[in-house]
């Protein structure tokens, strides 16, 4: 089973990552971008206020072809469950936003187009919900992504990608405190592990138990 965490730069995405690895030590815990050198490439383009928005878009796509044959398909291939922070949505949301104002008609459709021939798309997503303003004071504006109008644009992307594959997200509130969201991310990844392992059916599940509830 492949589970990515998704949300916005500060929404709480690698606290959640970290607590479910200590929780499911038996899982593969990977990330986009990756610790490669093609990741490196991706990060030194993040530091380029200047970078071209279809080379970036072409950087961090490689980079994902990279991760998916070097680690996501022989860890599924081999029956395992893959977590990771970040995967093909951050294309989606991010470079469909970064690329708004270039040539490029429809941006979102053409970064999924681009994907669509090869990539391997998650079995469930969670997302984790924070307002924009939020994400960029907590995730303290160090790179060009990390500024509040960039992140509302990357935020109206991720709700189009949602509205669209309604039974693949589940929605966690990640404006609560770091013990609230890791809660509701364990208690959200456990059933949705266990739903697709037989027990139940992925699409069913939601962010409704009382861990992840809202309140
Ligand atoms: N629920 C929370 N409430 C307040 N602060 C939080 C919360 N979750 C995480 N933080 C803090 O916000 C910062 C960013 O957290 P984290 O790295 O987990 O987010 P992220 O979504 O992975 O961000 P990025 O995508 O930028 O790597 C850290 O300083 C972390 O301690
Ligand atoms: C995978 C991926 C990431 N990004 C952006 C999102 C963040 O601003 C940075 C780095 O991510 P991290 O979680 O802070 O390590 O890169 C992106 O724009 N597109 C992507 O595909």
């Amino acid at each position: 089973m492949l589970l990515t965490l998704e949300g916005l730069d500060g929404s709480g995405k690698t606290t959640a990552w970290e607590a479910l690895r200590h929780a499911r030590p038996d899982a593969t815990f990977t990330h986009e971008p990756t610790d490669t050198w093609y990741g490196e490439a991706v990060r030194r383009s993040l530091g380029d206020d200047d970078a071209d928005p279809l080379a970036d878009l072409f950087l961090f796509t490689a980079d994902h072809a990279d991760h998916l044959s070097r680690v996501v398909r022989p860890a599924l291939a081999d029956g395992e469950v893959v977590i990771s922070d970040r995967y093909t949505d951050s294309r989606y949301a991010y470079q469909a936003a970064s690329l708004a104002d270039t040539e490029i008609r429809r941006p979102l459709e053409y970064v999924r187009g681009i994907h669509g021939a090869f990539t391997r798309e998650p079995d469930a997503t969670i997302y984790l919900d924070v307002d924009p303003e939020t994400a960029a004071a907590r995730a303290g504006a160090t790179d060009k992504f990390e500024r509040a109008a960039f992140l509302a644009e990357v935020q109206s992307n991720y709700e189009r990608l949602i509205d669209a594959e309604p039974e693949r997200f589940v929605r966690v509130d990640a404006g609560r405190s770091p013990e609230a969201v890791i809660d509701a991310v364990e208690d959200v990844a456990d059933r949705l592990i266990d739903a697709f392992h037989g027990d139940g059916d992925v699409a069913d599940v939601d962010a409704d138990s009382d861990a992840a509830r809202d309140d």
